[in-house]
């Protein structure tokens, strides 16, 4: 079963078109890096993957189940972090993760289970008795990172993660999302920032709401570095 599929897509503000006809699909524990320059689309496409606005047009499915049409079973197989940080500072990373899970409805034993399973995933087994406030950049959203896998989601898809982090938290968390597809989960992880994609990445450009390049990211930058390549197709 395929982990999202997009097709047909198109929405507009107004008069002002965010997307144009976009489809792409990304089978199970795939990572796809959907890069774009600011303006491309990238967080409207969120937006709709994440059933916060309706479609105009097109169609969404997460994990085989239509965003529009069978939205609580979509959403359920679906871990989300956005760009702006929304952790409580005054708790611990533990407590944090603790009302995630509670309001998902997982208690007792097998809360303290996935909370505890999560952390080792994201390597801040360590920190997790600590305030939230004490823990750096690169620490707050490995722990925003872990408690989108609380409710062991199918799917994750992640807007900008790594935005205002220095070089060495953006390539550790960079490589701990790729390692998260290896039990099959699929990542959906959105970027301007060529050098965070590897060439065996699943690739999806989006340029001025349209798809510009659909495919793996070493054959679409070919002997080029990605950035060089990316610059080309979104220069004027
Ligand atoms: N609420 C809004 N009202 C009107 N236009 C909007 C709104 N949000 C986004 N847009 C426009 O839609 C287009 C796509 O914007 P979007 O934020 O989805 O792009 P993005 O790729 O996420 O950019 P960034 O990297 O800057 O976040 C842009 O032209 C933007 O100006």
């Amino acid at each position: 079963m395929n982990g999202i599929t997009v097709s047909g897509l198109t929405f507009s503000y107004g008069t002002r078109t965010a997307l144009s006809d976009v489809s792409f699909d990304i089978g199970r524990g795939r990572f796809c890096a959907l890069l774009g320059p600011n303006g491309a689309g990238k967080s409207t496409l969120f937006s709709i993957l994440t059933g916060l606005r309706p479609t105009d047009t097109g169609h969404v499915t997460i994990a085989g189940h239509d965003i529009a049409t069978h939205r609580r079973a979509a959403l359920a197989q679906l871990g989300i972090v956005f760009q702006q940080p929304t952790l409580d500072l005054d708790l611990t990373v533990r407590q944090n993760l603790s009302y995630f899970a509670a309001l998902h409805g997982i208690r007792g034993k097998e809360r303290a289970k996935r909370i505890d399973a999560v952390l080792e995933r994201l390597f801040i087994t360590d920190r997790a008795d600590d305030k939230t406030r004490s823990l750096n950049g690169g620490h707050r959203r490995r722990t925003e990172i872990a408690r989108a896998l609380l409710h062991d989601p199918k799917v994750l898809l992640l807007d900008e993660p790594t935005v205002g982090l220095d070089a060495q938290s953006r390539k550790a968390i960079t490589d701990h999302v790729h390692d998260l597809t290896i039990d099959g989960t699929t990542v959906l992880w959105a970027t301007h920032l060529p050098d965070e994609i590897w060439d065996a990445d699943r690739l999806v450009v989006l340029h001025q709401s349209r798809v510009l390049a659909d495919g793996t990211a070493g054959v679409i930058r070919g002997p080029r570095n990605l950035n060089d390549a990316f610059l080309s197709m979104v220069s004027p």
